[in-house]
């Protein structure tokens, strides 16, 4: 049996890049040919037969359900206890196994499109052009947590056809039609015809609360969560899932801010669960986010790769339990006949680059890891990452009135030269600044002086049993009163932030889940911009704050239908507050964080709070 091998999109080019690149979804939107191309390519896979191997469904089907061998890889599941999807979760091959995952999709795409260029009898030659270019497009949650209408809410987009005329066709980036849906599927996927974000119910007739969806993501602190990732963890533990990373760290791993994402988006519907996610298109274009902060974080720490680490829930082809590593085979997905694709051969990016790359000298680390330094403080250090407070406040009181101005100021919206060009990626820059970690050069607040370039940084650090609750789950912070209403919690004045367990749903099929009840998650939710929107304070010190969050500092803990989960059921549950000074040393890139303190006092002898009983500044 010949292997349908996973090569990624080829051809084309992107001036100064050695390989075309994958733009944000948001500069894609307005190239009018790749657009047009990406979705009617995207409709053909989708519209597809469910049996065939490049088909949407099939490719959506190696995350998780329908439980079945893809292209031969593993007859049967090595481990009758392990979780059956392939996709490698909880452990350090979380970043490596989705990279050629998304390859795939991409290949998948670009075939289609290329089929599809060659029918056009207007303008021929540049949709061709445009097949060879085209590659899947990122969403960067970071920049612009909201997605652009095309993805989240028109049901019919604008493309032009193969005969040049503009036509309005269904948008398969709005969700993905079952045809049939797989009879392995357990209620309620079982019910609902089509992917489904914030179902209003778990009937087949449920409509999605869009508006709940995008003022979720609204308040999802999505960028500040990925700078502190970018910039502050260093090592491949900590950096690449979401189990208890290296111990001293206090951002949370890729993995957990994906998770967040996926919770985010699904509401209760697909995206939220690991069994289902990947039926929703959107699910690619958020892993190709995902894949870029890979490449952006390896460029940051140069010739720092996976480690070995424990196996977690294992897959359908690697048993719980075992140790993973750079060498373990990332099944299903085949590179030659023989051979699967292994994190050691995913060193870099295969052909496809991202924006941030271009015209760099990719041999040169030092001068890659200085531009890539560089435009990560211009697109998340200068606007929202946790020293954006300080960066208009010089020298006056951390009034909330003019700290929510500051925290409410919206991204540069993205604009494209509207030309076929896919060299716009600089239009979806914050351009604000020369990239420098523009707040920390400016007064470091009310209380420090002028030129005082230090600050301290506030996180609750969330440790949970992944699979306590019995599926995808969130534990949200507040300050101040929380609403009766667990409908109104994501969206409070009161809600600071969330950690999200995303978790599959259907727990009993697996068996090792039940035998893994030890599997603890860590995250972590950054609290400074929530205290300086929501308290009086005008000072970051910890003589100020720590009595102000024990007396103020509230938590809950939700399922996705948001179900209250008594905190008296998820005895696993901790939540230890944590601070670091965090200080910029001129000419570093980022800042630099001292030893993270616990105070564990904060939350201590409250349900779900530290177990230490002293506020001792020790880990
Ligand atoms: N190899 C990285 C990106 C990178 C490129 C050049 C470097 O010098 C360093 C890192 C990736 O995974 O995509």
């Amino acid at each position: 049996m010949s292997h349908y091998l996973v090569t990624g999109a080829t051809g084309g080019s992107t001036s100064g890049a050695g390989a075309p690149n994958r733009l944000e979804i948001n500069v894609f939107v307005k190239q009018e040919d790749q657009f047009s191309l990406y979705i009617q390519a995207l409709q053909l896979i989708s519209g597809k037969s469910q049996s065939e191997i490049d088909s949407f469904f099939q490719i959506g089907g190696i995350h998780g359900l329908p439980y079945v061998p893809w292209d031969g890889a593993g007859s049967k599941p090595v481990d009758p206890d392990a979780w059956e999807g392939y996709c490698t979760h909880g452990s350090v091959l979380f970043p490596t196994f989705h990279r050629p995952y998304v390859l795939l999709v991409e290949q998948a795409i670009q075939a289609a499109a290329v089929n599809i260029a060659a029918t056009y009898t207007v303008d021929k030659a540049r949709y061709q052009q445009a097949a060879l270019n085209l590659r899947q497009p990122y969403w960067d949650w970071a920049l612009k947590p909201v997605p652009p209408p095309e993805v989240i809410s028109l049901d019919e987009v604008t493309i032009v056809n193969p005969s040049g005329q503009k036509v309005s066709v269904a948008n398969p980036l709005r969700r993905y039609t079952f045809h049939p849906i797989d009879p392995s599927f357990p209620d309620p996927y079982a019910s609902w015809p089509t992917t489904l974000r914030y179902p209003t119910s778990d009937d087949a007739s449920a409509s999605e609360d869009i508006s709940q969806l995008t003022r979720t993501l609204e308040n999802a602190q999505l960028r500040t969560k990925t700078y502190n990732l970018l910039t502050r963890v260093h090592t491949w533990p900590a950096f690449s899932n979401h189990t208890v990373g290296d111990g001293g760290s206090a951002s949370n791993s890729l993995e957990g801010i994906h998770d967040s994402v996926h919770v985010d988006v699904g509401g209760n519907g697909h995206m939220s669960d690991p069994s289902v996610a990947a039926f929703d298109p959107i699910f690619f274009m958020h892993h190709a986010q995902v894949d870029r902060l890979l490449s952006l974080w390896s460029a940051l720490n140069p010739g720092v790769w996976i480690t070995n680490g424990p196996s977690g829930d294992g897959t359908w082809t690697i048993p719980a339990d075992t140790e993973v590593g750079k060498n373990t085979n990332l099944a299903p997905f085949w590179k030659t006949q023989t051979q699967y694709w292994t994190s050691a051969n995913v060193t870099s990016t295969q052909g496809y680059t991202y924006p941030e790359f271009n015209n760099l000298n990719m041999g040169d680390t030092a001068a890659v890891k200085a531009a890539i330094a560089k435009q990560v403080n211009q697109l998340y250090g200068g606007t929202s990452s946790i020293f954006s407070s300080f960066a208009a406040t010089a020298g006056q009181s951390l009034s909330s009135e003019s700290i929510s101005k500051i925290t409410t100021t919206p991204t540069t919206a993205p604009t494209t030269s509207g030309t076929a060009k896919v060299s716009s990626d600089k239009d979806i820059q914050a351009q604000s600044n020369d990239g420098a970690p523009q707040v920390m050069l400016a007064s470091v607040g009310p209380g420090n002086s002028q030129d005082s370039k230090e600050l301290w940084e506030w996180t609750a650090r969330v440790q949970i049993k992944k699979h306590e609750v019995g599926g995808s789950f969130k534990v949200l912070f507040f300050l101040g009163n929380i609403p009766n209403d667990p409908r109104e919690w994501s969206t409070a004045e009161s809600f600071v932030g969330a950690f999200h367990g995303f978790v599959n749903t259907s727990a009993e099929r697996c068996a090792n889940c039940r035998r893994q009840q030890d599997v603890v998650l860590e995250g972590f939710v950054h609290l400074n911009d929530g205290i300086a929107k929501i308290s009086n304070l005008n000072t970051f010190d910890p003589a100020v704050v720590e009595p102000y969050l024990t007396s103020n500092l509230h938590w809950r803990v939700q399922k996705v239908s948001t179900e209250v989960v008594d905190l008296s059921a998820v005895p696993s549950l901790q939540v230890t507050v944590t601070s670091t000074r965090l200080t910029l040393p001129p000419g570093a890139p980022f800042p630099v964080p001292g030893e993270t303190q616990h105070h564990h006092g904060i939350t201590h002898g409250r349900p779900g709070g530290s177990r230490q009983d002293t506020s001792s500044e020790s880990a």
